[in-house]
């Protein structure tokens, strides 16, 4: 038996491979790494100001499944397929995280899947669920 419980959401885009939307277990949320794919129509969005929107908007739908906002996020991980890219996408993040911003790495990276320019995954305090 575990406690681990599946998010899925129709709110953000389906995995692109096997893996979940999210997981969650022990009051905490983990999200997988957010495409910049939008839910509705399967189309990822041109440049990487409207692609970080795109990962980051997907990153709280999935959050949002599990019970967490992006106040919840404790650490996330974006993934940058040119680091020069990242005044950009640092301009949109800081939307996101108006308050205290969770702790963070970005890494650049030599290609994403589906060939997009940015990638960001979460972890975040959720409701404690299944135990
Ligand atoms: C897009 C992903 N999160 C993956 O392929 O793992």
């Amino acid at each position: 038996m575990t406690n681990k419980i599946t998010i899925s959401t129709p709110d953000a885009p389906p995995a692109v491979g096997p893996y979940a939307q999210g997981t969650q277990a022990l009051g905490f949320a983990f999200c997988s790494g957010q495409l910049p794919i939008n839910p509705e129509t399967g189309a990822v969005p041109e440049g990487v100001e409207a692609q970080t929107r795109q990962s980051l908007s997907n990153v709280a739908a999935v959050l949002a499944a599990a019970g967490a906002s992006m106040d919840d996020v404790l650490k996330t991980t974006v993934f940058l397929k040119d680091m020069n890219d990242f005044p950009l996408m640092n301009a949109i993040y800081a939307t996101y995280f108006p308050g205290d911003p969770p702790a963070r790495s970005t890494i650049e990276v030599a290609r994403l899947p589906k060939d997009v320019l940015v990638e960001v995954e979460a972890i975040a305090l959720a409701k404690l669920k299944g135990v």
